[in-house]
């Protein structure tokens, strides 16, 4: 299936740019990537994303929205026609399907992402996820005021004052002060969960990163993000790249159970489900010589079956009980995916269809498809679970708890 991309605001941007950097040269998953944000000097550091799929909107923001999500709704919807049309620039109506990027607690991403997934979701046929991130704690308090780590190199703004006025770069490329990527925000918390409840209804599923459980502990979020962001870019790249079209029919063998955009759309499903995805890949001996390998395309297995089934259950184990995208009750879980990829020697169908019951068992779903993605010529034996439907979370429970709208209504 061919994604189209679209990061918004600055770790919405990232990401996307992480998802490009990810994708495999062969199983080419992104149609197009772009990249819109209110601020030009994140766009510039971007390194996969074609400039001129880049795109600085919002004009009239010129210290940044500090964090006001209301203004960033309004320039989200200034701009939505605009960003619609910059889409142009790729090939989005032959796109499968979207997947809009989004870091939760921002004004810029948060405030345009359910203004572009509502744009996209009326102009074109195709299902529109969002990938969205979930705010750390660590970044809502500031750190103590005599602490001279305050500011990580190129981060700064601590509160909403403290960016007031802030020069910024104005992207002329001579020697200007990088406007500093924020290390806390007070207001993360409570903007991500206003913007989750505005694409409820808009996006067909949300694909959830919550960063905290990411970060390594003291680790500010700005010195981590590039970390978190490849794990986040290996899963996508993991799910959406067994979904692709192989470029080199002679060098790939088919899958024997390939997952398309229709497999896809009926696990996320189309009523702004939670989702999480779990990973897990072992490194294994790769066969050397015949491009397909043997085991699943043949009836002579050149890797012992025993190695090969092992292999598979301790990959899906890690996957499906190690650290997920979101933290979940795996019970909850109402529809599931699993995906095995990697040497065609390793893929042993037997094992893969009893990791198959194995999610429906630990999930009691039985909507649980599997598929497989053939890699000859690797030595990774990789597994991503993908669970769909996952409320109640306790981490969004208690999020939202804590951010309740205020009554007004008296009673
Ligand atoms: N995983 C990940 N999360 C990030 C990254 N950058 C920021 N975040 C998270 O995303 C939230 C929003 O940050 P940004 O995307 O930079 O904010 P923005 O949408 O550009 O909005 P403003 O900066 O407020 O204009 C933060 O509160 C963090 O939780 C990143 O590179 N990776």
């Amino acid at each position: 299936m061919q994604l189209e991309v679209i990061g918004v605001g600055g770790a919405g941007c990232r990401i996307a740019d992480a998802i490009v950097d990810a994708e495999p040269d062969d199983h080419s998953f992104v149609g197009d990537a772009f990249a819109f944000d209110t601020d030009a000097t994140s766009l510039a550091e971007l390194f996969s994303i074609p400039e001129d799929h880049r795109y600085c909107y919002g004009g009239t923001v010129e210290n940044g929205l500090n964090g006001n999500l209301s203004r960033g709704e309004a320039v989200g919807e200034e701009a939505v026609d605009e960003l619609d049309r910059r889409l142009d620039r790729g090939q989005p109506s032959i796109a499968d399907a979207f997947l809009v990027v989004v870091g939760l607690g921002g004004a810029s991403g948060g405030g345009t992402a359910p203004h572009l997934v509502a744009t996209l979701q009326t102009v074109y046929d195709a299902p529109v996820y969002a990938l969205a991130t979930l705010p750390a704690e660590r970044e809502l308090t500031p750190p103590e005021p005599d602490d001279d780590l305050r500011r990580a190199p190129n981060a700064g703004s601590v509160t909403d004052e403290d960016v007031t006025g802030s020069g910024g770069d104005d992207g002329d490329g001579d020697e200007d002060e990088v406007e500093p990527e924020p290390i806390t925000r007070p207001l993360a918390e409570e903007n991500a969960i206003r913007t989750l409840e505005s694409l409820i209804g808009l996006a067909n599923a949300i694909i959830c990163f919550d960063n905290e459980p990411w970060l390594k502990p003291g680790e500010r979020l700005v010195e981590g993000h590039d970390r978190l962001n490849q794990e986040i870019a290996t899963r996508v790249a993991a799910l959406f790249g067994a979904t692709a079209d192989v470029r080199d029919e002679t060098a790939t063998p088919e899958a024997e159970t390939v997952i398309d955009a229709n497999d896809v759309g009926r696990i996320l499903g189309d009523g702004t489900d939670l989702v999480t995805l779990g990973y897990g890949e072992q490194r294994v001996e790769a066969e050397n010589g015949s491009r397909f390998g043997l085991g699943l395309f043949s009836t002579e297995p050149s890797v012992d079956t025993a190695a090969a089934v092992s292999a598979i259950e301790t990959t899906v184990g890690k996957a499906l009980r190690g650290k997920l995208t979101l933290e979940c009750e795996r019970e909850n879980a109402d529809r599931g995916m699993l995906i095995v990829g990697g040497p065609p020697e390793w893929l042993n169908r037997r094992a893969i269809t009893d990791a198959r019951k194995t999610i429906e068992s630990t999930t009691g779903s039985v909507e649980v498809l599997g598929g497989d993605a053939p890699r000859p010529g690797t030595d990774l034996v990789f597994v991503v679970v993908v669970l769909a439907g996952v409320e109640p979370v306790e981490r969004i429970a208690e999020m939202r708890a804590r951010n309740k709208p205020i009554d007004t209504g008296g009673g």
